[in-house]
């Protein structure tokens, strides 16, 4: 009997076993993932994504969100441990992408291969007494053989970039692709969305509304000082006491290590940024599509300040960032957190170039 693909029976049952072995799959090649991606025939057409850390605290529900995301059609699990049982539990979910796994180095060019947004969350996390820049040593070399493959694989596609030290691994990224020939800064984008998602959580707390209903614009970068929430040009407009403004300012800085502190050892935020991760990269895919208005705070290459790398909020469209916008009018108390951040963002980027330029 044949299906209304126009499959016979036999060639469905051979179609379908060698989708339960990912292994297999991937050794037979591209006949074997092309066969895989016919089932992308019965969803809706969309874009290719691929996760890179798909293992980790963040990379598993992470891989779990995208893959109930209805613009993904297919969808690449990297990690160089444990992807073939992400991807196995992942591929039962009865959405519409494809899901392939990708296990260690050697699989590293499939499954960048034709990608249109890449997401990076590979790397360690923190431990309590350390500072995000304590991970540099790890993750700048992590991050860079990763963007080397993509300079390769898939130079067009669009990087989200969650590996901390957020403010030195984007600036290695962009010196790889520089290197490669490739480097395109509209498509490089660090994630600071969860700066975004916790200061509209404590700031409705404060206020008492829903946090759905509040946009708070984060600027500067990811670590400590750096992280600069402009509680002045808060939407719904609304005042602080200088108190209430030092209270939520320290408290969306110290945001990440809060929650360090509550694992005690067991790592970092994984869940609140693996939703803010999907929230920043569904952004990006509707921006790909076409949609308009599409904006949302990331730390970029920008000319909003005299560095060369900052966060403000950006607009997403079909290629990548289309519109940084200027950080806009600032109370005195911002402007005095401007420049600790600048000069503490400053040393940051510089230590990122350096490493990857020596
Ligand atoms: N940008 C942001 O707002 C945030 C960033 N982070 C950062 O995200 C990173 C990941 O955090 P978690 O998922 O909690 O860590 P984790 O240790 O649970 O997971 C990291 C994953 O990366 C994989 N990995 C290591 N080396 C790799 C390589 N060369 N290629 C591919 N995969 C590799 C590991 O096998 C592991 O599965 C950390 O650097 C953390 O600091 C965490 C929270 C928020
Ligand atoms: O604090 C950390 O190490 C992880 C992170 O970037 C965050 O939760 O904002």
């Amino acid at each position: 009997m044949q299906n209304h693909n126009g499959e016979a029976a036999s060639q469905r049952i051979a179609r379908i076993s060698a989708h339960l072995n990912p292994h297999q799959l991937q050794m037979e090649g591209k006949s074997g993932l092309e066969r895989a991606y016919c089932r992308a025939k019965g969803g809706s057409p969309g874009f290719k994504v691929a996760i890179l850390g798909a293992s980790g605290g963040i990379g598993q529900p992470l891989s779990m969100l995208m893959k109930m995301n209805p613009l993904v059609s297919v969808l690449h699990l990297y990690d160089v441990a444990n992807t073939p049982g992400v991807t196995s539990d992942i591929s039962h979910m009865d959405t519409g992408a494809v899901v392939r796994g990708f296990l260690g180095p050697q699989q590293l060019e499939n499954a960048l291969t034709g990608m249109d947004l890449v997401i990076i969350p590979a790397g360690v996390p923190r431990k309590p007494g350390m500072t995000r820049d304590d991970l540099f040593n790890i993750n700048a070399g992590i991050v860079k053989t990763l963007c080397e493959g993509i300079a390769k694989c898939c130079p067009k596609a669009i990087v989200n970039i969650i590996s901390n030290p957020v403010n030195s691994t984007v600036p290695i990224a962009a010196e790889v692709f520089k290197k490669a020939g490739t480097y395109d800064p509209k498509r490089l984008l660090g994630v600071t969305m969860l700066d975004v998602v916790r200061a509209n959580t404590f700031v409705a707390e404060v206020l008492g509304l829903d946090p759905r209903e509040v946009d708070v614009s984060v600027v500067g970068g990811h670590a400590g000082v750096t992280i600069l929430p402009l509680l002045s040009q808060l939407k719904p407009p609304c005042s602080f006491t200088s108190e209430e403004a030092a209270y939520l300012t320290s408290r969306i800085q110290n945001g990440g290590t809060e929650v360090v502190e509550a694992k005690a050892g067991a790592g970092s935020a994984t869940l609140s940024m693996a939703y803010a991760a999907v929230k920043f990269a569904d952004a990006c895919l509707r921006g790909l599509r076409g949609d308009a208005d599409v904006i949302k705070c990331a730390f970029v290459p920008s000319v909003v300040t005299e560095l060369p790398f900052f966060a403000s909020k950006v607009r997403l469209g079909r290629n990548g960032i289309e519109e940084v916008y200027a950080l806009g009018p600032m109370n005195e108390f911002e402007r005095a957190g401007l420049e600790m951040a600048k000069k503490e963002l400053a040393g940051s980027i510089e230590k990122g170039v350096s490493f990857a330029t020596k």
